[in-house]
């Protein structure tokens, strides 16, 4: 039994609390507000993001950052990307010797185009960490927190973390296979919210599941591409972490990309769409910083080009389709260059 600290009491940080306490380990899970940590200490729920499930008595909740990570060698971050370095620079003030940081995030940094184990290397000093990890895959917090059959990735440069991660959470629910190819597995949990805004667009525009197999796999195709580039490993898109969480965002309710594109497809607005879902939609920055990286590397995306112009210039969803519709003939295969 260990004790973990767990930074982000979301519904992601609560699922990933299930885990870990079902394999007995002591969680101490942080939040920032008072009611959701009340509301996980003297009612065993977390209301507002897992509304009906019972967490197990073991995980407590706290707000005082110090006193979670007391005692602890293994942290697990799972904020939103866009919360990241304003937590771990909250963390490094109270670190005083090395933890492991594993990350179960999945966003880009924009401006920087950082993956989130490469925001953690340059906000912690090495002295503060002992390895970085990330876990990824198709897992919907509502199905995981329900203890249903999930499969997930853990990868890190060093094999023996990714597998010391990999005990920790497998159990018979959920599964947890190891790849050493930490580029790809990060950035196929990143990217994939970009096509699952656009699947979830072309679904509110009354589109079915013709555009929806089209946009997935063409959207894997550009994936592909730039993680090529960025010298990912191109099987791993044919896995969990790739073509695995591709599916299950593009085709979930549960999907907050999914909703969010839906509800734009519906013709409602940014500013209501993230009023209306008020939990992250990580696809919608990381759709600002993939943008502009692939100019940068002139890397043809498509997709992610006119989502960008949806999100950020106001193209309608309409016209969005019809220009990728309208695009010059390719040939499939050489198109993927790989
Ligand atoms: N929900 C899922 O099913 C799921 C599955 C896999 C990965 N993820 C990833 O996990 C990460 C977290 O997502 P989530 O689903 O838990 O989001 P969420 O919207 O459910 O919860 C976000 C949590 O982060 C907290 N938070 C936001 N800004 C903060 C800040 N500055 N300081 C401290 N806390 C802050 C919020 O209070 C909230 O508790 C995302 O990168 C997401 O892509 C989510
Ligand atoms: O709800 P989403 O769209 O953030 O997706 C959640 C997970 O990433 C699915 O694996």
């Amino acid at each position: 039994m260990k004790k973990i600290a767990v930074l982000g009491s979301g519904s992601w940080g609560t699922a990933l609390s299930i885990v870990l306490a079902d394999n007995k380990h002591q969680v101490h899970l942080w939040g920032r507000e008072k009611e959701q940590v009340d509301d996980i200490n003297l009612n065993h729920e977390n209301s507002r993001y897992l509304p009906g499930v019972k967490l197990p008595q073991s995980i407590k909740a706290d707000t005082d950052l110090t006193e979670v990570l007391t005692g602890v060698d293994t942290v697990v971050v799972v904020v939103p990307t866009s919360a990241i370095r304003e937590v771990l620079k909250k963390v490094k003030q109270i670190l005083t010797s090395p933890v492991l940081f594993i990350h179960a995030c999945k966003g880009i940094e924009p401006g920087t185009y950082l993956r989130v184990s490469e925001v953690i290397e340059d906000e912690i000093p090495v002295s503060l960490r002992s390895g970085v990890v990330v876990l990824s895959g198709p897992s919907h917090a509502e199905e995981v927190s329900l203890r249903q059959p999930t499969t997930v990735t853990s990868s890190s440069l060093d094999l023996r973390q990714a597998e010391y991660v990999q005990d920790l959470f497998m159990n018979q629910n959920f599964r947890v296979y190891t790849n050493p190819d930490l580029i790809g597995v990060e950035l196929g949990g990143s990217l994939k919210n970009i096509i699952a805004i656009c699947t979830g667009m072309t679904n509110g525009l009354g589109y079915g599941d013709n555009a929806k197999a089209a946009l997935m796999t063409r959207g894997l195709a550009e994936i592909a591409r730039l993680g090529i580039k960025l010298g990912a490993n191109p099987i791993t898109f044919a896995g969990l972490a790739g073509l695995g969480d591709l599916i299950v965002t593009c085709t979930s309710v549960h999907s907050r990309n999914w909703r969010a594109g839906n509800l734009l497809g519906r013709g409602k607005d940014m500013e209501t769409v993230l009023a209306e879902m008020g939990m992250a939609v990580e696809g919608i920055r990381t759709t600002k910083a993939v943008y502009q990286l692939s100019n940068e590397l002139n890397v043809e995306m498509p997709i992610t080009s006119v989502l960008f112009q949806v999100l950020f210039h106001e193209k309608s969803p309409h016209e969005a389709v019809a220009d990728l519709m309208g695009r010059v003939k390719k040939h499939e295969v050489e198109d993927l260059k790989l």
